[in-house]
C-alpha cells in the first residue's frame, strides 16, 4: 500500500474547512472559553506523564471535528501503518522510513526487503552499550594509558544537531565526561574545540551517514593531522571511532573495522539520534540513559499508533498546526521551551521540520497549490519574553506557539520554579486574552497612551505540561514533533522524507572552491562574479 497521493485541497473536509474558516476567522477565543465551562477539558489530552492543553486555540468542536475528518480522508491511518510497517515510503530516494524501529523492542520483527531488522539494532544497541561502558569506566583507555576525559563528535546536520540537543538538554544526566561537537567547515569551529582538548585523553566520533559530507570530512582530517602530531599513526585505533552507512569510506579514512558503529539508509539524517548517531549521547549521559530516551520515543511511537486521533498528541498538533498555515496564512510557528535545558530544542526542530515539509512539489511531482513546511523558530522562556515576545502580543503577525513546561525543577529550586512557572502560564494567558481599552483605562494610563497598551489576544497557543525532564519524557517528546512532521507530510500529499533542496548549493560550491584553488574560471552572474574577485582581492590583505 502506497501512500495516497490525494490533493488534500480537494477534500471535503478541505472545503468544509474553508467555508468555516470565514465563519469562525474572527471568533474570539475569550468568548469561546466563557461560553464553554468545559472548554479547557474536551481540548486537553492527558497521556502518562504529559498534559496537552490545546483549548487556547482558535477552533471550536465543528473545526476540530472538519480536522479530525481531514485525517481520515487522506488516508492517515493507512499511512501510519506503512510508515511503522517498512513500506518503501520515501518514494523519491527507495527507502523505507524506519526510525521507529531503532526503539522497538526486541520481541517485535519489522521486514525491510523481506529480513528482520531488528536483530541487527540490537547488535548495534549491544556495541553501543559495552563501549559507552568501556569508555566511562576508563577500560578502554587513550594511546599512553590515561582514561579518556573528552568527547568531540565530529557531525553536521542531523549527525549533530540531535546528540548536541539531546546532550545539552540531559546535561543533568552527564557524567564525568566532557563533551564538544564539530560540525562548521568553518575552521575557527573546530580550532577553538583544540583549544580546550588533549589528544592523549580525546575520543573523536565522527559521525556521517553517507561519509561524504564535506563538512565532516575536513574536520576529521583537520583533527587528524592535528592529533598525529602529538601521537602515533597505531593511537587513531584507539582515539577515533566512527558511525555510518558506508563502512567502505570509513576505512579508506584508516578506521579499524571494530570502531565502526554501522547504521542504514532507513533512516534519515534527522532523525538519526536513536541509531549509532546518538553514540555521543550514550558516552555522555550512559547507555541506560541513552536506552530510557529510546523507550520514551517507543512510548509515544505506540500512542501515535493507537489512539484515536481526537485524543493523539502528535496529530491533534499537526492538525491545528495546518489550520494555522493554510487557512489563517501564518507564516511561522513558535516552540517556547520553559526549560534552559531545551536551549537548542528549536535549531534541532528546524532541520527536522523544515528540511522535511519544506517542499512545493506533491507526490505527484505536480507543484503544490497550497502552503506546505511551517517555519520553526523559537528561545526558551524566560529569556525569549525579553526578546521577541513584544511582536508576538503586539506585532501584526499570528504566530501559532507551542508552549513547553515541566512541573518539577531537576535541581529543586522551588523559588525559581514557582517563578517560571507562573511566567509559563501567565504569558498562555495574556496572548488568549489580551487587554482591552477599557481595561487599560481602568489602570488610570494616560489617554494619548492608550493605543500603545492595548493587547489585542486571540493568540492561539498549545501548552504541552511534563511532569519533569528526563530522558524518557524527552524521548516522548522528541517523537511527539517526529510524528508530526509526518501527519503533515501526509496530509500536504509530499515527501517528507527527501531533501534534494540541500544539494544545488553544494554542487555550485564545489564550483566556486575549484576556482578559489585557482582552477578555470567559470560563469557567473555579475553579482557573484564580484563577490568572488572580492574574496580573492582580499583574503591575503
Ligand atoms: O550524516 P551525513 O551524511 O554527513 O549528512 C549530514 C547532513 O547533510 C545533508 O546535507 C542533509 O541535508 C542532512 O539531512 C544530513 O543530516
Amino acid at each position: 500500500m502506497a501512500l495516497p497521493k490525494n490533493n488534500p485541497i480537494s477534500t471535503n473536509a478541505w472545503k468544509n474547512l474553508q467555508a468555516h474558516f470565514n465563519n469562525i476567522k474572527n471568533v474570539q477565543m475569550k468568548d469561546l472559553f466563557s461560553q464553554d465551562q468545559e472548554r479547557a477539558n474536551k481540548f486537553s489530552i492527558k497521556w502518562n506523564d504529559f498534559y496537552v492543553d490545546f483549548s487556547k486555540n482558535r477552533i471550536t468542536e465543528e473545526t476540530f471535528q472538519y480536522l479530525l475528518e481531514l485525517a481520515e480522508e487522506v488516508k492517515l491511518k493507512d499511512a501510519i501503518k506503512s510508515q511503522f510497517s517498512g513500506e518503501i515510503i520515501n518514494k523519491t530516494e527507495g527507502r523505507a522510513v524506519l526510525h521507529t524501529a531503532l526503539r522497538a523492542p526486541e520481541t517485535d520483527t519489522i521486514l525491510v526487503d523481506g529480513k528482520n531488522i531488528i536483530p541487527e539494532i540490537y547488535q548495534v544497541k549491544k556495541k553501543i552499550e559495552v563501549f559507552s561502558n568501556e569508555i566511562i569506566n576508563a577500560e578502554r583507555k587513550g594511546f599512553t594509558g590515561k582514561a579518556f576525559t573528552d568527547i568531540v563528535n565530529i557531525g553536521i546536520g542531523g549527525s549533530d544537531l540531535g546528540p548536541a540537543m539531546v546532550v545539552e538538554a540531559l546535561q543533568y544526566y552527564t557524567n564525568h565526561l566532557n563533551t564538544h561537537f564539530v560540525s562548521n567547515v568553518d575552521g575557527d569551529h573546530v580550532n577553538e574545540v583544540i583549544k580546550k582538548i588533549n589528544p592523549e585523553t580525546t575520543l573523536f566520533v565522527i559521525v556521517s551517514k553517507t561519509f561524504t559530507t564535506q563538512e565532516t570530512l575536513s574536520n576529521a582530517n583537520t583533527i587528524r593531522d592535528w592529533f598525529l602530531k602529538s601521537a602515533p599513526e597505531e593511537a587513531i585505533a584507539k582515539h577515533f571511532v566512527a558511525v555510518s552507512t558506508n563502512v567502505e569510506k570509513v576505512k579508506t579514512f584508516g578506521i579499524d573495522g571494530s570502531n565502526i558503529f554501522p547504521m542504514w539508509d532507513w533512516v534519515g539524517g534527522r532523525f538519526s539520534l536513536w541509531s549509532a548517531v546518538g553514540l555521543t549521547i550514550s558516552l555522555a549521559v550512559g547507555y541506560n540513559n541513552f536506552n530510557q530516551l529510546l523507550k520514551g520515543a517507543h512510548k509515544m511511537d505506540l500512542h501515535f499508533k493507537s489512539e484515536a486521533f481526537n485524543r493523539n498528541i502528535p496529530v491533534v498538533l499537526a492538525l491545528l498546526s495546518i489550520w494555522y498555515n493554510n487557512f489563517f496564512k501564518a507564516e511561522t510557528e513558535a516552540i517556547i521551551p520553559y526549560s534552559q535545558y531545551l536551549n537548542q530544542f528549536a535549531t534541532y526542530l528546524q532541520q527536522g521540520i523544515m528540511e522535511s515539509n519544506g517542499k512545493s512539489v506533491d507526490r505527484n511531482g505536480k507543484p503544490t497549490d497550497y502552503q506546505t513546511g511551517t517555519i520553526i523558530w523559537g528561545e526558551p522562556g524566560t529569556n525569549s519574553q525579553h526578546a521577541f515576545f513584544q511582536l508576538i502580543h503586539q506585532g501584526t503577525k499570528l504566530i501559532p506557539a507551542d508552549f513547553i513546561g515541566f512541573s518539577q525543577s531537576l535541581h529543586g529550586n522551588q523559588d525559581h520554579q514557582d517563578k517560571l512557572i507562573s511566567n509559563f502560564l501567565a504569558q498562555t494567558e495574556a496572548l488568549l486574552n489580551g487587554k482591552t481599552e477599557e481595561e487599560v483605562i481602568a489602570e488610570g494610563n494616560l489617554e494619548t497612551l492608550i493605543p500603545f497598551k492595548v493587547f489585542t489576544g486571540n493568540k492561539p497557543t498549545n501548552t504541552i505540561f511534563i511532569h519533569k525532564l528526563s530522558p524518557e519524557s524527552l524521548g516522548k517528546l522528541i517523537a511527539v514533533y517526529e510524528h508530526k512532521i509526518f501527519v503533515q507530510g501526509v496530509i500536504w500529499n509530499i515527501f517528507s522524507y527527501d531533501q534534494f533542496g540541500v544539494e544545488l548549493g553544494k554542487q555550485l560550491a564545489n564550483t566556486i572552491l575549484s576556482e578559489l584553488k585557482g582552477n578555470t574560471r567559470k560563469i557567473h552572474d555579475s553579482s557573484t562574479r564580484n563577490l568572488i574577485d572580492y574574496y580573492q582581492i582580499t583574503k591575503n590583505k
